[in-house]
């Protein structure tokens, strides 16, 4: 079968937030815009689902009150949000293995790791005030601070080892999915600038605020809508040719011809495509040292919500827990009780290891652990895995190994010729969140608007 020959101003390679928000601004613009998508549905790492019965957020899903970029579309598109759950008491279990429950957001651990913990979070928002998310490549100290890991920087400040593993966790199982020794302290600087700071990072009334009435997904799906029968779904781009002219962007069922391209999907799969000419060395590099974080998001329905009863959010941190966070994840008009869990990176590895039944088995027992025995016998239960997704390969997001940020970052989203980058993962606010996605999008929009203009 010969691909289907088109012409448009410009094409976008990937239909989530970040490309779909990038073709509705061209076409609100004027600009005829293709959008190529190698899934068959629209959203990315989005994606709201049934599994068993059960609606799941498999995705992202939670949206802060500084995302305004997702927040404004969502009041365009006249969706609507409701919060999570989280009334009643927190449960944790630290260092010492006993679970204690708690209300506020100062976990119960022994005054003078308090006091760490809270003398390390002004340290970290201090760094962040100063570095910021926009730029933090070009800070005087961007250097020093991204060849020095975030585990590493953590223990030169304190030697209260459940301190440095608290404040460590916020960053690394609970946000990069990425261990602290795996990437710099100037990445987690970034992580936290992009939510305004490090302590609403870990206020988890702030970051995980609200969801979305439908589903994150919809909001994807909604633009997608819009733009018609420009957006061609099961059709992975193979190939993009790039000369001064233009592009010809090339897939096994369409060939676009265009005047621009914005790929926007994960930067670890910016080199799945082949580019003619190949890309410069400069890119060539710098997207060998970006690299996805992997994270099991685990979804357990039962018959009511139980913990309620008992008084209990739902919300429980854990640090030396095989499950890091679990949350109220009940959805919107069900009377059913979901909760979601969370295991990630090195952890994720040793249970992905396991049979399948041991690795529920393991994960429902860490659960249990928090909110007891009830918890071991879900209705439904789904591990969303998105390391086996060949359009994704991790979870949640893409960040730079130790060195990278402050050697590559001012170029992440340079366009080279007539193509332009966009994705959460290269955003600064709402960086790795469809908040950062969608002003990805826009800024490329309005990058390439003033290129063909
Ligand atoms: C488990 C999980 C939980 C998350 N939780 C949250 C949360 O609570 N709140 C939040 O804001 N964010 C969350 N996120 C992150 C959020 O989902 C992402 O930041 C956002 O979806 C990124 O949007 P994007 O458009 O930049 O990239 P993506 O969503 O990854 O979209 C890229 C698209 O490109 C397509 N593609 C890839 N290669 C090709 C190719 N060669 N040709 C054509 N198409 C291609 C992909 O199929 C995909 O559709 C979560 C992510 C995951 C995985």
């Amino acid at each position: 079968m010969h691909p289907q020959q088109l012409t448009a101003d410009v094409v976008v390679v990937g239909a989530g937030p970040a490309g779909l928000n990038a073709a509705r601004h061209l076409a609100a613009a004027g600009r005829d815009v293709v959008v190529l998508e190698a899934r068959d549905r629209v959203g990315g790492r989005t994606w709201t689902d049934e599994r068993d019965g059960v609606t799941l957020e498999i995705g992202g899903q939670w949206v802060s009150p500084d995302q305004t970029e997702l927040l404004g579309l969502l009041d365009e598109l006249g969706m609507t949000t409701y919060p999570r759950h989280r009334d009643g008491e927190n449960v944790h279990i630290g260092a010492d293995g006993v679970r204690r429950t708690y209300r506020g957001d100062t976990f119960p651990v022994p005054d003078s790791t308090a006091k760490e913990i809270a003398r390390l979070t002004e340290l970290v928002d201090d760094l962040v005030a100063a570095v910021g998310a926009t730029e933090p490549w070009a800070h005087p100290r961007a250097r020093e601070l991204d060849t020095i890991s975030f585990e590493d920087w953590l223990r030169r400040q304190s030697d209260d080892e459940e301190a440095c593993t608290t404040v460590a966790l916020f960053i690394a199982g609970a946000m990069l999915t990425k261990p602290a020794h795996a990437f710099s302290t100037l990445q987690a600087v970034l992580m936290a600038a992009s939510a305004g700071s490090f302590t609403n990072l870990t206020d988890e009334c702030f970051i995980l605020d609200r969801r979305v009435v439908g589903g994150m997904q919809s909001v994807s799906q909604r633009l997608a809508a819009d733009l018609g029968d420009r957006v061609h779904l099961a059709t992975p781009v193979r190939t993009i040719r790039h000369g001064e002219d233009g592009v010809v962007v090339e897939s096994e069922r369409v060939t676009v011809r265009a005047r621009r391209v914005v790929v926007a999907v994960p930067p670890p799969l910016f080199s799945r495509i082949g580019y003619d000419p190949p890309l410069p060395r400069r890119q060539h590099q710098m997207h060998q040292h970006l690299s996805m974080g992997l994270v099991i998001k685990v979804h357990a329905t039962y018959p009511t919500p139980f913990w309620r009863r008992e008084g209990l959010s739902g919300t429980c941190f854990g640090t030396s827990t095989l499950v890091q966070e679990v949350y109220d994840n009940t959805i919107h008009g069900d009377d059913r009780g979901t909760l979601v869990a969370f295991v990630a990176d090195e952890k994720a590895d040793a249970v992905f290891a396991l049979p399948e039944d041991e690795r529920r088995a393991r994960i429902l027992a860490s659960v249990a652990q928090f909110l007891g025995e009830q918890a071991l016998d879900p209705l439904a239960y789904y591990e969303s895995d998105w390391g086996s997704e060949e359009w994704t390969r991790g979870a949640y997001a893409a960040s730079f190994d130790l060195g990278g940020l402050a050697r590559y970052g001012a170029d992440q989203r340079t366009p080279v010729g007539p193509i332009h980058w966009a994705c959460s993962d290269l955003a600064a606010e709402g960086y790795q969140h469809v908040d950062g996605a969608l002003r990805s999008g826009r800024a490329a929009a309005a990058d390439v608007e003033a290129a063909l203009t």
